[in-house]
């Protein structure tokens, strides 16, 4: 039978550990977790663990690592991790084997003794906590963004990191620029995304894919936190994409680290240093000091994501680059997410589609399959796909063509329907309606600083009952594309007070329907958000009264029109307003006012005093001394 080495142990009071000292001793084999045992054995371990009642040691095989820490000691591998970090000042990946005095003070950290335990116990098979159901879930390598300020050295970092770890090791490996690569530690793999800047990084976003997992934040040690690292910032919070700070050019001799890392509290980025949550590396990716540490940290924040996909599941994945090839066709890069892209499959690749007829990888080298975080470069496309693109896969490429071309039918018609609808804020209020969201997103840009923070200030104190504002991001300087890729990506609007947008920005926002609003006077700027605001309620309509008249006569106008002959007898009736009719107490007509005359004119009003001849919708059966009350209905909130 198997024994669940936890549940046991919880039966006397004891951690897994404790039990695996008691196993060591009688020569059984586990992998961590549990193991395989007959009914009289199993009374002997439990003989065992009943003597070590109140005992606050385990025991651990040699070369122990934060995993088998974290299952002997019952407690989650992120708390293991934390310890090491914070408290041991020690990285290590989840299955980076523990020298002996490290152990210890890990251990004695939740309160316990170690043993290392003869005979060793075999390596977990598998951690039953965390995997998935048979041939499912496995982790996966982690995909990494690189942003940062203008020159402070996210291509530098980007290629000293491929060139140390990826073409030295390959036998004349020249890396290809493909869009993405991948490195490999002994700890695991990494992918690199290998367009730099948050721009690529949101304009793939505003496509919905969300293809990042961690984003490093590219700071020079000598120059500090700028305009575009705010934005990076912002950007990657929005994107709920954890952040790693690499504090880079530490290697220059006015490098000052410490004050990036006084800086970024600021912005809302915490490092650990001050007890926050963000972990910094200093690193120079001119010597290469300090860049296996941040590789470390991509890895152990990977482990603390607990990044997984099943290789044998659905296929999807993302185009992250693509163009046209003189000789090769549409050539693309797509950056597998889930199950095992192989060459002969049929996809549907956003509206284009094809059967792949070669992959290669990012040193160029022919592969026939790709499985979950591996980037491949692929031919065979009818068409060149956009960055951001989906990529499905499908039975075969019969059912692709269909399916693209379907596509390409409605996104045409999607771009018909925006282009009548054009830059509105209606229509964007529309959208959010329709999408059920009660938040009205901004993006505020600012001459000066004191003006974003007057605008914000205003803003975000501006709700209603229903609706409330978002700030996703504020700044100081022109509209710029990549606000406007924010903006498409988060659903805001863009409002500039004393900035115009930068042409290509406005360009941009023209194509992707994005509204801007530049305004010099402040009050404008507020009252037109808060009637933005109240544009977003769901619309309240009221009743209000016009009049009413009294039909008189009933007479036979044309061959087909029967009119009612009446007086008005208080307010005013118009035409195609709202009625009721009334005899005596019955209710004998609910409907609207058709046609309305005065003499022998058509007149949109009649008032008290005055005679007229009126028409009803859908309605003839009036009779002389009926009563006509007209209403109309009127939006409260307006
Ligand atoms: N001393 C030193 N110089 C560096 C380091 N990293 C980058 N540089 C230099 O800084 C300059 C800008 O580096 P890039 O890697 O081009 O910066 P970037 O952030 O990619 O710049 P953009 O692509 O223009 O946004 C180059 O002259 C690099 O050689 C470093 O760690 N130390």
């Amino acid at each position: 039978m198997t024994v669940n080495i936890a549940e046991l142990a919880k039966e006397f009071d004891l951690v897994p550990g404790t039990v695996y000292g008691v196993l060591n001793e009688l020569g059984i084999e586990h992998d961590g977790v549990s193991f395989e045992v007959d009914d009289e054995t199993l009374e002997l371990v439990r003989e065992g663990a009943k003597e070590r009642a109140g005992s606050k040691e385990i025991e651990l095989r040699p070369n122990a690592t934060p995993r088998d820490v974290s299952l002997g000691l019952d407690v989650p591998q992120q708390e293991v991790q934390k310890r090491l970090l914070t408290k041991l000042k020690t990285m290590a990946t989840l299955t980076t084997a523990l020298k002996l005095d490290v152990l210890e003070k890990l251990v004695a950290e939740f309160g316990y003794t170690v043993k290392i335990g003869e005979p060793a116990t075999p390596k977990p098979k598998t951690d039953s906590r965390t995997n998935g159901k048979a041939g499912g879930l496995q982790a996966r390598p982690p995909v990494v963004t690189i942003m940062g300020h203008v020159d402070h050295g996210k291509t530098s970092l980007l290629d000293y990191i491929r060139k140390a770890n990826v073409a030295a090791k390959e036998a004349g490996g020249i890396t290809q620029h493909i869009g993405a690569y991948q490195v490999e530690l002994p700890e695991g793999k990494i992918t690199f995304l290998d367009t730099p800047g948050h721009a690529a990084f949101t304009a793939m976003r505003a496509r919905g894919a969300n293809v990042t997992d961690i984003a490093i934040l590219v700071v020079a040690a000598d120059d500090g936190v700028m305009p575009t690292t705010k934005e990076a910032i912002q950007h990657a919070k929005n994107a709920n994409v954890p952040m790693i700070v690499a504090v880079n050019k530490i290697d220059r001799p006015d490098a000052n680290p410490d004050r990036v890392l006084q800086q970024l509290p600021e912005f809302g980025v915490i490092p650990e240093a001050y007890g926050g949550q963000t972990i910094t590396v200093n690193v120079s990716a001119i010597t290469g000091e300090g860049v296996p540490s941040l590789l470390e940290m991509i890895l152990l924040q990977a482990e603390v994501m607990d990044l997984k996909a099943d290789p044998k599941g659905e296929v999807t994945g993302t185009v992250v680059e693509a163009k046209m090839e003189k000789g090769r066709g549409p050539v693309a890069t797509v950056l597998v997410q889930t199950g095992t892209l192989k060459v002969g499959d049929a996809i549907v690749v956003g509206s284009t589609f094809g059967r792949i007829k070669a992959m290669a990888d990012y040193l160029g080298q022919k592969i026939t399959e790709a499985g979950p975080s591996v980037p491949v470069e692929l031919l065979g496309l009818s068409d060149v796909p956009g960055a951001g693109d989906r990529v499905q896969w499908v039975k075969d490429e019969r059912a692709a063509r269909e399916i693209a071309e379907t596509r390409a039918t409605e996104i045409r018609a999607k771009t018909i329907f925006q282009a009548s609808r054009g830059m509105t804020r209606s229509g964007l209020l529309t959208k959010l309606n329709a999408e059920g969201l009660k938040q009205l997103n901004l993006i505020i840009k600012a001459d000066v600083q004191g003006s974003v923070e007057a605008v914000k200030g205003m803003l975000e104190k501006l709700k209603n009952e229903e609706v409330e504002t978002k700030i996703v991001l504020s700044g100081v300087g022109t509209i710029t594309e990549s606000d406007i890729l924010l903006a498409n990506a988060s659903d805001a609007i863009v409002v500039g007070f004393n900035v115009k947008p930068e042409g290509g920005a406005r360009k941009e926002a023209e194509k992707q329907n994005v509204e801007i609003r530049t305004y010099q006077i402040i009050y404008e700027l507020i009252e037109d958000i808060e009637s933005a605001l109240k544009g977003m309620l769901e619309p309240k309509f009221e009743e209000q009264y016009l009049g009413t008249a009294e039909i008189r006569v009933r007479f036979q106008f044309s061959r087909k029109g029967i009119i009612a002959g009446s007086y008005v007898t208080d307010g005013k009736l118009t035409r195609n307003a709202k009625c009721r009719v009334r005899r005596g107490k019955d209710l004998v007509y609910d409907g609207q006012i058709g046609t309305l005359k005065h003499l022998k004119d058509d007149v949109r009003e009649v008032t008290m005093g005055m005679e007229c001849g009126l028409t009803f919708n859908d309605w003839t059966d009036f009779q002389e001394g009926d009563i006509v009350e007209a209403y109309e209905m009127v939006q409260i909130n307006a």
